[in-house]
């Protein structure tokens, strides 16, 4: 890091793959907030890295902490990065490449859990929003069990749900799924639970943006409506999380604080307005699925059984 924080910026794929060179907090609490950088496990080490970027300054690190509300992962990263302030520069560089690191083995160990977990040689998978290495740094979490089937050939296809309204379905986890030379259909998110009911599915694997202590789970809207459905089809439901995204602050899913991301993204796609002039919206970006719908949290280290 030559005093610059380098990231794709997402809003921009799956047309353009611009790197963007993050010199000042201001610029990457502003990448944050437009998800140019997003997923709960990047964001901790966006936040981490942002630390060594604020040069101590309080009020820089206090409004990087609390850029996204909803993954516990970008206040974790932050608070282990400052952690070290007291022992200069170089220590919290450290600590912060430190979580990069960690992540990085981390995405490679859930994907080895998560593939060992799941039993059958053709398995048909759902997963909603993005969650690959995009939303990480390498691999990711959810798509990282996904890219481990695919290299024991294991995989038969992925369903990936569009995710509105900000579509990281279609534009991120297809591109990464390309990429992978992982087989794979695109479809809309309200064609999820009635896909899982006609048995086209074998399991849905999520990521997570925080992880109460009682195990709800918050992740991107349209996760619980997975769940159900995959609770009525006999489906198995499986969080894929590092130990980060697990908050043991925040007792049950009850005390999560979703992000509601405002009109704009409900009301147009891609600055296209589709519905008419002035109409009101609710966006909510995640939603929460009670423990007792999640077969299991796999994390780098363990597998969770609600
Ligand atoms: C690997 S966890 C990524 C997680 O974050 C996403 O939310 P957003 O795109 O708003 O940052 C979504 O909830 C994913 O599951």
């Amino acid at each position: 890091m030559d005093g610059a924080v380098e990231l794709v910026d997402q809003t921009l794929l799956p047309d353009k793959c611009v790197m963007l060179r993050i010199q000042t907090v201001a610029e990457l609490v502003d990448a944050i907030r437009r998800l140019a950088v997003r997923g709960a496990p990047a964001l901790g080490v966006a936040g981490a890295l942002g630390v060594v970027l604020a040069d101590g300054d309080p009020g820089q690190i206090a409004e990087l902490r609390a850029a996204r509300p909803t993954a516990v992962n970008l206040a974790w990263g932050v608070d282990q990065a400052a952690a070290r302030l007291g022992h200069g520069r170089e220590a919290v560089l450290a600590a912060a490449l430190r979580v990069r690191d960690d992540d990085i083995a981390a995405c490679r160990a859930m994907g080895e859990r998560g593939a060992d977990l799941l039993e059958g040689d053709r398995l048909r998978i759902m997963t909603v929003c993005n969650s690959g290495g995009l939303a990480a740094v390498e691999r990711g979490t959810a798509l990282g069990v996904v890219q481990t089937l695919h290299e024991r050939g294991r995989l038969t296809e992925v369903l990936a749900l569009e995710t509105r309204p900000l579509l990281q379905g279609a534009r991120l986890t297809t591109w990464e799924l390309a990429r992978m030379g992982a087989p794979h259909r695109l479809i809309a998110d309200s064609a999820g639970p009635y896909l899982l009911a006609k048995g086209e599915v074998d399991a849905v694997l999520i990521g997570a943006d925080r992880i109460a202590a009682n195990g709800d789970t918050a992740n991107k809207i349209g996760s619980y409506a997975l769940a159900l459905g995959a609770e009525r089809a006999g489906v198995p439901f499986i969080v894929v999380a590092p130990e980060s995204t697990i908050d043991q602050s925040t007792p049950t899913g009850d005390q999560i604080e979703i992000e509601d991301r405002g009109a704009d993204e409900i009301v147009t796609i891609r600055g296209v307005r589709v519905a008419p002039e002035g109409t009101p919206a609710l966006n909510p970006a995640f939603d929460v699925t009670p423990h007792d719908l999640i077969s299991a949290i796999v994390t780098e280290q363990r597998v969770i059984r609600p």
